[in-house]
């Protein structure tokens, strides 16, 4: 029987495939998340979902189908997750009054095979003007740690999000619209 595996920690990401018509496991990677100095922000977003889904995939029986995302926010620089409070506070003053990047890399790995396919989605998202006061109270909330950019448009983020061009669960982590083409064109996997 082959498996199908979200390779991610991610509740959101779990939550968004849950909406499908697919029974999946979820096995989060173990894989340290390392950007690299130069390199452009599809390509660290890729390679990085292609390890994670690779990790999880060499533990995996040949044929199960290995899923994994990895999201990042960019302007001018490369946002991860906020490691502490100044760093949050420097994303949003970053961020605010402006448009800026999500990009989601996009792995989906058949194990101990060489069916394997790597994409990424880019969402422009606008971000409202915000006063300090305003980011404080926003950090405080405790709604910016494990997200990429220290925001996240599905909660009291989407206050201050003005307008979105591209796909919006993108932004959340998981590029539905092309995880769709890719498991139907390519594995014969149908998600609705
Ligand atoms: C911009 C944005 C990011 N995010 C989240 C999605 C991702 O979980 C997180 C970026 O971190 P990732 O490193 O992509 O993922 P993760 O570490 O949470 O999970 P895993 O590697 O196990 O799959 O930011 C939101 O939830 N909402 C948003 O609006």
């Amino acid at each position: 029987m082959q498996r199908i595996i979200l390779a991610s920690a991610s509740p959101r990401r779990g939550e968004i495939l849950q909406n499908f018509n697919i029974s999946f496991e979820i096995m989060p990677s173990g894989i340290v998340e390392k950007i690299h100095a130069g390199e452009e922000a599809e390509q660290i977003a890729m390679a990085l979902a292609f390890e994670k889904a690779m990790d999880i995939a060499n533990q995996c029986k040949e044929g199960d189908i290995v899923i994994a995302a990895d999201t990042v926010v960019v302007k001018g620089d490369i946002l991860g997750k906020p490691q502490n409070y100044d760093d949050a506070f420097r994303m949003l003053k970053l961020l605010e009054n402006d448009i800026h990047d999500v990009i989601t890399g996009l792995a989906v790995v058949q194990a101990h095979t060489f069916n394997r396919i790597v994409a990424y989605e880019k969402t422009k998202v606008k971000m409202k003007p915000l006063t300090d006061e305003k980011i404080n109270r926003y950090i405080e909330s405790g709604e910016v740690w494990d997200k990429a950019g220290a925001y996240a448009i599905q909660g009291k983020g989407a206050a201050i999000i003005e307008w979105i061009e591209g796909d919006y669960f993108n932004v959340v982590g998981l590029p539905v619209n092309k995880l769709e083409s890719i498991l139907s064109k390519k594995f014969g996997i149908e998600l609705i």
